[in-house]
């Protein structure tokens, strides 16, 4: 049993993977989903539109990725930030209210999971009818200043002289303490594209004293940079140095690059380290659509989960374009 608000954050988290094995499954790519089943996320909120417009889909998704073998689901507040809602016109206190929802529809999910679970499997053992089920943990995701600006710039991370810590740490203050505060179990910085912003979020999990653990997973270019051009392993080093960090990794990054990566952060810390690759097509921002040419297939994503393991990964899942028959495959190769 986990104890969240108890435990120091990486016994936490320990405790999670000792149960899920050793090596547990992250759920795939959430918006995909989303598109797949209809959705039109040609929006500045991309996947946080459906929030408003479709929150049973999100449901419905996040229960695909949890049948298909999920211990980690990812919560659509990716390109939900309240700056983003105010320029619909949505007020400051329903943005927060469409962030504490994101998480709710995540643990919605993973009840009524665990709620089908239940019933399927009853472990008769000396001590009564024991629930037996697969340890799921919700992570609410805040994805970077460059997904809100809804241009790709998250595959660059270049944000201009204008943008300084401060600023970035201004910026996501006021969202990252609603969802440190909504019950999720952890917070899932993803797709950072620079050194910058992994800072002032460090610098915010620190001042405000936020009680929630969380990993730090940054968008590469090739084997030894993230997007913006430095280092993984300066990058890996500031979550390395912040104690709520609990693992440290590479998302929406493609596969091929991902074992030198690995390699890399390992050599800066021995934080649980996160790997959710996309398949390594190009997203094209002006389009808002995925360029297939250089796509990587779902069975040779898979192929590589082996090694990556063996390279040091303790947590493995997919970000844009896997889908739960991704995740299928990952947690078959487990
Ligand atoms: C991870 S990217 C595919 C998210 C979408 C991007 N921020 C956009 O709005 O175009
Ligand atoms: N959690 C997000 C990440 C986008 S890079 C998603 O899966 O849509
Ligand atoms: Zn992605």
């Amino acid at each position: 049993m986990f104890r969240k608000s108890v435990d120091h954050p990486s016994s936490f988290f320990a405790n999670f993977l000792r149960q899920c094995g050793g090596c547990a499954v992250i759920d795939g790519g959430l918006a995909t989903e989303l598109e797949r089943h209809g959705a039109d996320l040609n929006d500045p909120l991309w996947s946080a539109k459906c929030l408003i417009s479709s929150p049973h889909l999100i449901r419905r998704v996040h229960l695909d990725y949890l049948e298909a073998g999920a211990n980690i689901i990812i919560s659509a507040s990716y390109q939900a930030t309240l700056q983003g809602f105010e320029a619909k016109g949505i007020s400051r206190e329903e943005g927060e209210a469409l962030l504490e929802k994101s998480v709710k529809i995540a643990c919605e999910a993973r009840d009524i999971y665990y709620d089908r679970a239940m019933k399927g499997s009853l472990d008769i053992s000396g001590d009564g009818v024991t629930p037996i089920h697969r340890p799921v943990l919700v992570a609410a995701s805040v994805g970077s200043y460059g997904a809100y600006l809804a241009d790709g710039s998250e595959y660059s991370g270049i944000y201009g002289e204008n943008i300084g810590l401060e600023t970035l740490k201004d910026f996501h203050r006021r969202r990252v303490q609603v969802l440190a505060d909504s019950g999720a179990d952890l917070i899932a910085f993803e797709t950072i594209p620079n050194k910058l912003e992994a800072k002032a979020y460090a610098e915010l999990l620190e001042e405000e004293d936020m009680n929630i653990p969380a990993w730090f997973s940054f968008a590469c270019k090739d084997g030894t940079n993230v997007v913006s051009g430095d280092s993984i392993q300066d990058c890996a080093s500031i979550a390395d140095s912040c104690e709520q960090v609990v693992g440290v990794g590479i998302n929406c990054t493609p596969p091929r690059y991902v074992h030198e990566l690995i390699q890399s952060i390992r050599t800066v810390t021995t934080k649980p380290i996160v790997i959710y690759p996309n398949s390594g097509e190009t997203y094209d921002a002006n389009t808002k659509e995925w360029v297939p040419s250089t796509g990587v297939k779902d069975v040779d994503f898979v192929s590589y989960v082996a090694k990556w393991r063996e390279a040091g990964a303790s947590l493995i899942g997919g970000c844009c374009r896997t889908t739960p028959n991704t995740i299928r495959a990952i947690s078959k190769a487990l």
